[in-house]
């Protein structure tokens, strides 16, 4: 039976409103927290600025058929969202990943198989010397204090991009570094640190994971989509959830917390802060923030990411023995493309990464035009036939904007790491940027929930039954 979250729990007087824990943001992180600790029979309030639960996982319609704007893929080894997922009667279904692959480089297309594209031999040589390369230096990492790492202060100080040039990298492996460093930071490689990089590979097991389909980080979509896992959560928190509500001021003092919206002040015991860690400075705090938290949140600047979704008739590609996945390698805006058609019967759906510095500037009708003169080039005439065509810019949300993650320049994650956990007397910060295992995903974001709940509940003392 499907369950009932049209009940969107929006507006609530909140005057005189009083719980144990007020919970900012209504993304997995705040949602998992406030479910974990209401099972402890402990009172909260989850608050989040924008009129709809998720965060950064967000549900589009496309040709009749709902599509993940934000968040898609789950792994075999995301236990806790998948967990989760199961919980809320959501179910998986694999990422399709059957035929051979495009790449689009220097003009030319060629299909391959596999992971990575096979772009001649000097150029497989280098990106395999670089994959050793990169393997070294992410056994040295760290992931739950990547700050503490060994060789941190050094591989802090250089970006990404500076690496890939201390090492020679080939024209084709930086491209295709620059495709991943987009995807996962929504930024180019001269933007992050090279240890800012490794803690997010490292934290997800390696790079083959991040980037495979079968085994890998792209293995199942959530046939409901993402954001139904967490509308289906919050209904069940029922007026526990408010929408519509940015906190602008937590104060505090030995007796408890004051959590400031536009309306109301709410009273507490602790605050959980799930915002990403540049959004926690839209928030005034007093006592003030101390000079680690103030530097982390002007210096993990979110990346932005945007997504086109195309569709047509049917997945024209799959006839033509085409999985549907591409990389685009030295062309802009779309850089990657997936197959996320829901059967072979239709209607056949691309999703699209675009590079947001060139994408999200021009109005709808030109950034069609564009991703579509690009699937034209991956997979011919056909493509130039849509019946439907949708995007979403993280860049330009109205609230919070940014994503997939935060990209952290140098120097960023060896001087401000530690405040990404470290309480502010009575406010707790969770959210998948806390996480050290699962940085960066949904299963991280979850994992910061239940275990920020847990410490929480301590302080309460209620005793937390099945810690995560
Ligand atoms: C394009 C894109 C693709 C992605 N793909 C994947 C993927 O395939 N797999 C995967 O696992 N992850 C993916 N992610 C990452 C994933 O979405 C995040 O890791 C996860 O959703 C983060 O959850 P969270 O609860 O930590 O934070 P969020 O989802 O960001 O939630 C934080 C919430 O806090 C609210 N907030 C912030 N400040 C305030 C305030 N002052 N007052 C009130 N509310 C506030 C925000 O509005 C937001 O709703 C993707 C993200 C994007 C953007």
């Amino acid at each position: 039976m499907k369950e009932n979250t049209t009940a969107q729990p929006a507006q609530r007087d909140l005057r005189d409103t009083s719980v144990d824990v007020v919970i900012v943001g209504a993304g997995f992180a705040g949602l998992s927290a406030a479910e974990r600790l209401a099972g402890l029979g402990v009172s909260v309030l989850v608050v989040d600025a924008r009129d709809r639960v998720g965060g950064r996982s967000f549900t589009g319609e496309i040709a009749g058929t709902e599509v993940d704007l934000g968040a898609t893929w789950v792994s075999e080894r995301h236990t806790a969202i998948r967990d989760l997922a199961t919980r809320m009667g959501c179910s998986l279904n694999p990422q399709f990943d059957e035929g051979s692959n495009v790449l689009w480089m220097a003009g030319q297309r060629q299909a391959y198989a596999g992971t990575m594209p096979l772009v001649g031999p000097v150029d497989v040589q280098d990106l395999g010397r670089i994959q050793i390369e990169l393997n070294r230096a992410l056994e040295t990492i760290d992931v739950d204090a990547a700050w503490n790492s060994p060789d941190a202060a050094t591989l802090d100080a250089t970006s990404f991009g500076e690496w890939l040039d201390q090492h020679q990298a080939t024209p084709s492996t930086r491209a295709l570094m620059y495709i991943i460093t987009r995807v996962q930071w929504g930024c180019g490689p001269l933007d992050v640190s090279l240890l800012h990089v490794l803690r997010y590979i490292q934290a997800v097991g390696g790079l083959d994971h991040m980037l495979a389909v079968k085994g890998g980080s792209n293995e199942y979509r959530v046939t409901e989509t993402t954001q139904e896992i967490a509308k289906r959560l919050a209904a069940r928190l029922g007026e526990s959830v408010v929408l519509d509500t940015p906190v602008r001021r937590i104060s505090q003092d030995e007796n408890g917390i004051a959590v400031h919206t536009d309306s109301a002040t709410i009273n507490a015991k602790y605050a959980i802060v799930t915002a990403a860690p540049e959004h926690r400075s839209y928030i005034e705090y007093q006592p003030a923030l101390p000079a680690k938290t103030e530097g982390l949140t002007t210096s993990f600047r979110m990346g932005a990411l945007s997504k086109a979704f195309v569709a047509y008739d049917k997945p024209f590609w799959r006839a033509e023995g085409l999985s549907g996945e591409a990389l685009l390698a030295d062309t802009v805006p779309a850089f990657v493309t997936f197959d996320v058609s829901p059967s072979d019967d239709g209607p056949g759906i691309l999703m699209v990464f675009c590079t947001a510095r060139v994408y999200d500037g021009f109005g709808p009708d030109v950034r069609r035009r564009l991703v579509i003169d690009q699937l034209v080039d991956l997979y011919g005439e056909q493509a130039n036939s849509p019946i439907d065509y949708i995007d979403h810019c993280w860049g330009t949300e109205a609230f919070a904007p940014g994503g997939p993650h935060p990209a952290a320049p140098p120097y960023a994650t060896v001087n401000y790491g530690e405040a990404l956990t470290e309480p502010h007397g009575r406010i707790h910060w969770a959210g998948t940027e806390t996480a050290g295992e699962w940085v960066g995903t949904m299963n991280g974001a979850v994992l910061t929930g239940l275990h920020t709940a847990d410490r929480i509940a301590d302080l309460l003392r209620v005793a937390p039954e099945g810690s995560a």
